[in-house]
């Protein structure tokens, strides 16, 4: 038997009748997260709503344990789903307070009258998001990323089984953007708590979810575990980057490189090439990095942004064609930087690389 308990089976999701996305298939375990990814307009939140019951499905099933969602009444949905689009919330005229407090209307009566229960539960939902200072100030006066953290103590005192998030880091600062996930992801491991959302940061994404689902034309782009989904190509192509590089390897992105002859040959040795790369960079010098073993950080970073770079297999001697390839590109440069190589046994040619750069009358040092 299949342990998965939240199911979106060919589902076909649009509006008005007319179909956006097509043959959508996901299977999610409890305590799992699902990200969706994709650019602008590609469907993330579309989806969302259709998976919530906000618009009706075109076509195919969604199953929350065994239960269809088509079955489920919203009082049903309400205890077994909660749902945070920050953008469309307006409650009006409500503290604070009463806005995550309305987390719990699915399980008091039919006044509505919070037991001591609930408004423990409340309190325990402020204090998770650290909004306990501002419960009483109206949902209206608080800022975007104030009230994006409002929104999920709701959720949270809700008691979900699955929870589904549009975009919820888009407001928050750096602080709050980790701590909301750390939130999901505690949520989703120690109460198995089944999170679905869209990111647009997917750094984040691919560091916090189980699996991707990449949303771009009429159907499913990729889906996956993120190491299957972060692949340099496939983000390229999912977004159509054509001025920069994510990078799979840290999850960031980085500007396009400077094009055009090198003007600068950078030597450095583990990280310390990247400061003098970026700056180049942001000046829009072009450069050349070199002798860089393959597994040296610097190498990484050097192939996104370096015209040219003169790599050797790690834990080798600089070969002589390395060597001399290295002397070419700095006979044809203008200046030699040394960002702070360290130089030792295998790599002891670089000596006399600096010493060949420095006869030249272009070797000079890093200044941070
Ligand atoms: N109420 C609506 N009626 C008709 N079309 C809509 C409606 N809302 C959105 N759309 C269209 O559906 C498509 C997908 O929009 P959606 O909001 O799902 O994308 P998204 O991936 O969430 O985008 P973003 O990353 O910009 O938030 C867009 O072309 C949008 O114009």
């Amino acid at each position: 038997m299949s342990d998965s308990y939240f199911q979106m089976k060919d589902l076909s999701v649009g509006y008005h009748g007319n179909v956006l996305i097509h043959d959508i298939c996901t299977e999610i375990k409890k305590g799992e997260i699902l990200t969706l990814i994709g650019p602008n307009g590609s469907g993330k939140s579309t989806i969302l709503k259709s998976i919530t019951k906000q618009l009706t499905l075109i076509g195919g099933k969604v199953t929350i344990g065994e239960k269809n969602l088509k079955d489920l009444s919203y009082k049903e949905l309400a205890t077994q789903m909660a749902v945070v689009l920050t953008q469309r919330a307006k409650p009006e005229l409500m503290t604070c307070y009463e806005v995550v407090a309305a987390g719990r209307y699915p399980y008091t009566g039919r006044l509505g009258i919070l037991t001591r229960e609930d408004e423990k539960k409340t309190q325990e939902a402020l204090e998770i998001v650290h909004a306990t200072e501002y419960a009483e100030k109206s949902f209206e006066a608080i800022s975007d990323g104030q009230r994006q953290r409002i929104l999920l103590a709701r959720a949270i005192c809700q008691e979900p089984e699955v929870l589904i998030l549009d975009e919820p880091t888009s407001f928050l600062d750096i602080r709050y953007k980790l701590e909301l996930l750390t939130i999901l992801k505690n949520m989703a491991k120690e109460k198995q708590i089944t999170v679905i959302m869209s990111l647009h940061e997917i750094d984040l994404a691919q560091k916090i979810s189980d699996k991707i689902l990449c949303v771009k034309g009429d159907t499913i782009f990729g889906y996956g575990e993120p190491e299957v989904i972060f692949k340099e190509d496939f983000i390229q192509k999912l977004y159509e980057i054509d001025n920069g590089h994510f990078d799979p390897l840290f999850g960031s992105v980085e500007l396009a490189k400077a094009e055009g002859e090198a003007e600068v040959f950078v030597i450095s040795s583990g990280g310390s090439g990247i400061p003098v790369y970026r700056n180049l960079q942001k000046a829009k010098i072009p450069f050349s990095a070199g002798i860089l073993y393959t597994n040296d950080i610097d190498y990484h970073l050097a192939k996104h942004l370096a015209v040219n770079v003169i790599e050797e297999e790690p834990f080798e001697p600089v070969s002589d064609r390395a060597f001399e390839r290295a002397k070419q590109m700095i006979r044809q440069c203008k200046k030699v930087i040394n960002a702070g190589i360290v130089i030792g046994t295998t790599n002891r040619k670089m000596k006399e690389l600096l010493v060949f750069a420095e006869e030249m009358g272009k070797l000079e040092s890093y200044e941070k």
